[in-house]
């Protein structure tokens, strides 16, 4: 049984105590942080009775009973975990993003790299997602050609007025950043954002929707049209154009119904419902492979390269500019 103790017990730290708890094997909840009294009892609640409750993350971190953490704070916060996480030895699952920036990324990478074991993977879960791997198994099969544009969609009913415009990146597109770097296993080398005209229900500060545009080494592009208060739903879509073809990505099962002349078919509402079924994949996933001691899944490095292209189309959203990606760094023979 491996002892899981969770940082983070808002949203999503409650969605994973539940799923490690009730929807995952091998795993147990043993302890729960927050800073937030109230959110700790409540984290607490879902794992049961023996789950111990920590107002500090380094008391959770440096608790025996802990053999491996999930890091579920806000981004910004995950640069100090990591590292406490990281010098304990424990195995780590951490939230996307890796960090807000680059440079804290490197820091995190290279205390890993130093520490000789393969600690951290990232909650990119998209790459658990039936659908996206049923894109990936047909780009593979060489059927459809080389893959040349990618048309894709990040579409949220609404977000809260915390929201920036910079979050649209390193909060929302960061999940097609990593998806489609991994679908056509090619890193990107430019960024450029165009901003349409504003939607009516975009808070005042918010630039909202915006169409951003990667493109790889070997020229892929892709683009991603990022809408956050889109209103009608939690709309995800994917579609490779290649040589021979297109690929198009499936949304989820529902049925349609006919009335009044009209066909309709019901979209989710949120990332929960969207991704229940990858959220719980990744975990599982995470559990099984820490008895052999790897990381299968999306790891520190992919959380570096997300990072320095998030950071280029963050320039981008001012520069008006295309931007150039350039890693400061080789990737480390460690992430080969
Ligand atoms: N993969 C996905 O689709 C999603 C991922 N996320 C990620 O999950 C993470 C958390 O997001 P939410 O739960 O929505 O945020 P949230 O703001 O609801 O919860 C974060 C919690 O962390 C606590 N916290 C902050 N710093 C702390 C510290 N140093 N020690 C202990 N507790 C601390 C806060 O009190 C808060 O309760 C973020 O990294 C976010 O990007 C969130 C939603 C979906
Ligand atoms: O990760 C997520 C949120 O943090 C983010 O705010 C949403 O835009 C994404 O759709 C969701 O998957």
């Amino acid at each position: 049984m491996l002892h899981v103790g969770v940082i983070g017990c808002g949203g999503m730290g409650r969605s994973h105590i539940d799923r490690l708890t009730n929807r995952t094997q091998g795993a147990e909840v043993v302890a729960v942080a927050d800073m937030v009294d109230a959110l700790v009892e409540k984290g607490a609640a879902i794992a049961g009775p023996n789950c111990k409750k920590y107002k500090s993350e380094a008391d959770l971190i440096n608790d025996p009973a802990v053999d491996a953490v999930f890091i579920v704070t806000p981004g910004f916060a995950h640069k100090e975990a990591l590292l406490m996480a990281i010098k304990a030895g424990k195995r780590i699952f951490c939230e996307k993003p890796l960090c807000t920036t680059a440079e804290d990324c490197l820091e995190v990478i290279d205390a890993e790299v130093k520490s000789g074991k393969h600690l951290i993977q990232l909650g990119f879960m998209r790459r658990y997602d039936k659908g996206y791997n049923e894109v990936k198994a047909a780009l593979d099969s060489g059927e459809y050609g080389s893959p040349l544009l990618l048309h894709c969609t990040h579409r949220n009913p609404e977000v809260p007025d915390s929201y920036t415009t910079a979050m649209a990146v390193h909060d929302t597109a960061i999940h097609e950043i990593d998806v489609t770097h991994w679908l056509v296993n090619d890193d990107f080398v430019s960024a450029q954002v165009i901003m349409p005209k504003v939607t009516k229900y975009a808070h005042t500060e918010l630039a909202d929707p915006q169409l951003m545009i990667l493109q790889t080494k070997s020229g892929i592009v892709v683009e991603d049209e990022v809408f956050v208060n889109c209103k009608f739903g939690y709309d995800i879509n994917c579609q490779v154009v290649c040589e021979d073809g297109v690929i198009e990505m499936p949304q989820p099962l529902y049925p349609t119904y006919r009335k009044n002349a009209q066909i309709s078919q019901t979209i989710d509402t949120d990332c929960f419902v969207r991704f229940y079924g990858a959220y719980d994949e990744e975990v599982q996933n995470w559990v099984n492979e820490a008895a052999e001691g790897v990381i299968g899944g999306p790891n520190a490095w992919d959380g570096y390269l997300a990072a320095i292209t998030a950071d280029a189309l963050v320039r981008a959203q001012t520069s008006g500019k295309v931007e150039t990606i350039t890693p400061a760094k080789e990737k480390p023979a460690f992430y080969a």
